[in-house]
């Protein structure tokens, strides 16, 4: 892990001011002053995958990928992709070289995943992320509602921007979906890889310049979207495999995939269908109803808002919350009992 002199020279690129003697620098936490910081693209059984970019490091390094354990220093915190995090060592990237991530910058939003509703072990899945990506077949197979309404409680609840995507358009009419979800106010595209694959442009339009985390059933035409926004991706698309029924994709892990034009970033999740709710805070899901969170103001203390006292019923009945009222009452207690584990 020893720098090549090829590497690096006198007048290496210094990203970040020296803290030196801004803080009491610790026995066994090193400040590292010479760290260089990278995004974590993926992470594979204790190694990660780190895109550092042109110059950091030394002037004359290019963009290059380099691969990084984890320091001991930073004990047993969790690193996943999307996360900012400064790396020591060997940082040129060369086939053999291997960094060491010492630090992992503060994140901007977290989305997490618990197996089921009630497991109360939670894991980040990706950091950083602002856009989280639904896809959903419009047939074969069938949409599944309350798994759209279970991803869109996950969004809402790591402070992310949803956004629905609708494949397979050259299967089935869009219209009766469409207006199930109308009264969501979920932004959404229709994708079909038939038709020089119609709402491409489109999504492409949505992806530009954010971090975008897709999760999708098996089947809906997740990777095949990926690939057709990233073709260098590679994505293994086809169905399940006929001798191991399983999916191609082994991996649970993340990837993050840099859109060829622009500066969005698509971060595929093989493996992650849904999410366990068992973290969100029942009382936030109301927030991002705010139609109806003034109806709430007549409600007994402490009320759920699926249950017979609540207030809310009245106020959608006598108008208050618009014509789109009803309906939206009704999405709500859907994400309410998909939270409780009921529709499920
Ligand atoms: N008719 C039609 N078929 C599609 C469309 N998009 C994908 N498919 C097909 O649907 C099947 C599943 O597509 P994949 O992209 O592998 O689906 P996936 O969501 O990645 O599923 P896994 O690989 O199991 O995770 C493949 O046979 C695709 O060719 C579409 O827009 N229209
Ligand atoms: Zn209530």
């Amino acid at each position: 892990m020893s720098r090549r002199a090829s590497d690096y020279d006198e007048s290496d690129v210094r990203i970040r001011p020296s803290r030196r003697g801004s803080r009491p620098r610790s026995k066994d936490r090193p400040a590292h002053d010479d760290a260089v910081p990278g995004l974590v693209t993926a992470v594979d059984r204790g190694r990660y995958t780190v895109l550092v970019a042109k110059g950091v490091g030394g002037k004359r390094l290019p963009e290059r990928v380099v691969m990084a354990m984890k320091a001991r220093e930073l004990g047993r915190k969790g690193i996943v992709v999307g996360d900012n995090v400064d790396l020591v060592g060997d940082v040129g990237g060369g086939p053999d070289a291997l960094a060491r991530i010492v630090r992992v910058q503060p994140r901007t939003s977290v989305l997490r995943r618990t197996a089921d509703d009630t497991d109360p072990v939670e894991r980040v899945i990706v950091a950083n992320a602002d856009q989280l990506v639904i896809v959903t077949a419009l047939a074969n197979p069938e949409p599944r509602p309350r798994l759209i309404d279970r991803c869109l409680v996950a969004a809402y609840d790591a402070d992310l921007d949803p956004l629905l995507v609708l494949t397979k358009a050259d299967l089935a009419d869009r219209a009766p979906f469409l207006q199930t979800y109308a009264p969501l106010d979920v932004p959404h595209v229709v994708t079909s890889s038939e038709d020089d694959f119609l709402g491409l442009e489109q999504l492409l339009d949505h992806l530009e310049g954010r971090v975008s985390v897709f999760v999708g059933h098996s089947g809906v035409g997740k990777s095949t979207l990926v690939n057709a926004l990233v073709p260098d991706a590679n994505r293994a698309t086809g169905d399940v495999n006929d001798v191991t029924g399983r999916g191609r994709h082994t991996s649970t892990s993340a990837v993050a995939l840099r859109l060829p034009d622009g500066d969005g970033w698509v971060i595929d999740t093989p493996g992650v269908r849904s999410f366990g709710l068992a973290h969100v805070d029942l009382a936030r899901i109301i927030d991002h109803f705010p139609d109806l969170e003034p109806g709430t103001a007549g409600c007994p203390r402490g009320c759920t808002h699926d249950e017979p006292e609540c207030a809310l019923d009245e106020w959608v009945a006598s108008g208050q919350a618009g014509p789109a009222g009803p309906s939206r009452l009704e999405s709500l207690r859907r994400l309410l009992r998909a939270r409780s584990g009921e529709s499920d």
